[in-house]
């Protein structure tokens, strides 16, 4: 997959392509039908993904709290998993969000990336202050000759599949009813960093990623599935992941850590891609270290139990 940042100066092998256009965050059930329809608009054009980074609403707001399902690199690796050719990861700054609808039609899709077609969501809103309906789209694209298709918005259980619900199921605890809408498994992906160096102690090392920038998922224990994209212990694995500030060590920053099952072995530096699977209890505090590793003990074998039924 090649990732194209700038609309202007763009190589002639990547203009021309068909092209979903959105955020993407999460890369769900309803983002993979507006890739579909891309891809059913025209089979012979590479397949493209237009969107913007940063995200539009870190953008306008830098100091929200952090609220996306995933990084950037974590949303091109699953493009680039369901056969997206071009990414067009436009850099999303002063210039690009004072374009007016027009200009984005004429400057970004037919001048500058030359597309032969686009696909964009029934809610789809573009150019400065979201001005720009899929009306306008459609209209620009008859005067400037490029195809646009309009998505059906996807539902789940009576409700539109979006990221913002998605959002709220993490936020709740409910990570099956997040996978319902994502189509798979939430995942957390990231590098693998030190810590405190007491998981060891505890007799459950753990791997520690950070959650900076992203929406942080209910605080508490989890069973999850992991799989480690690189180094020697590349692989899928079961496990057990505690999300918040380790109340029990007066922890301030929130991260991942994740306890894999039946393995030993260095991670520090590795990749990991940690899936939630079902959410097992808060974060708690307890009365001295016995009956912690206890809980963890207890933690582990309901996520076995749990990962098995897979
Ligand atoms: C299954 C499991 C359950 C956990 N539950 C809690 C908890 O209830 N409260 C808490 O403060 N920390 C909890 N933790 C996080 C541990 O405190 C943390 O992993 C440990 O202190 C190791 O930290 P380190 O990786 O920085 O060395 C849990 C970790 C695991 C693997
Ligand atoms: N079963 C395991 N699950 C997770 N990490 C493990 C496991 N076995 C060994 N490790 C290694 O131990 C490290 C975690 O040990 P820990 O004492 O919790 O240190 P830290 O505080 O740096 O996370 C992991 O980053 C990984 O390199």
């Amino acid at each position: 997959m090649r990732i194209i940042r700038d609309y202007q100066f763009v190589d002639d092998q990547d203009r021309g392509a068909t092209v979903a256009i959105g955020n993407f965050d999460g890369v769900h059930r309803g983002h993979r039908s507006v890739i579909d329809l891309a891809r059913q608009a025209a089979p012979e054009a590479p397949l493209g993904v237009m969107t913007f980074e940063p995200h539009p609403r870190e953008f306008f707001a830098p100091n929200a709290p952090p609220f996306r399902l995933m990084s950037a690199e974590a949303r091109a690796h699953r493009l680039e998993k369901i056969g997206v050719e071009k990414l067009y990861q436009l850099n999303f700054n002063q210039a690009l969000s004072s374009l007016t609808p027009e200009e984005f039609a004429r400057k970004v899709i037919f001048e500058g990336l030359g597309l032969a077609h686009v696909v964009v969501g029934a809610d789809f809103c573009f150019g400065k202050g979201r001005a720009g309906t899929v009306e306008d789209l459609q209209r620009f694209g008859q005067e400037m000759g490029f195809g646009v298709t309009i998505a059906p918005l996807m539902e789940y259980s009576k409700h539109t599949v979006s990221s913002t619900a998605i959002r709220t199921a993490l936020s709740e605890g409910r990570p099956r009813d997040a996978a319902a809408m994502l189509g798979h498994w939430h995942r957390i992906e990231g590098e693998v960093i030190g810590g405190e160096q007491r998981g060891r102690e505890l007799g459950f090392p753990t791997a520690n990623q950070s959650i900076d920038g992203l929406h942080p998922p209910a605080f508490g224990v989890y069973a999850v599935l992991v799989d480690v994209l690189d180094g020697p212990h590349k692989g899928s694995y079961h496990g057990a992941a505690s999300v918040g500030v380790r109340p029990m060590f007066d922890g301030e920053q929130p991260n991942i850590e994740t306890y894999l099952f039946d393995f030993k072995g260095n991670l520090y530096g590795a990749h990991l891609s940690v899936g939630l699977v079902d959410y097992l209890r808060p974060e708690m505090t307890f009365d001295g270290l016995e009956p912690f590793i206890a809980q963890m003990q207890a933690d582990c074998d309901q996520a076995r139990a749990i990962l098995q039924t897979l």
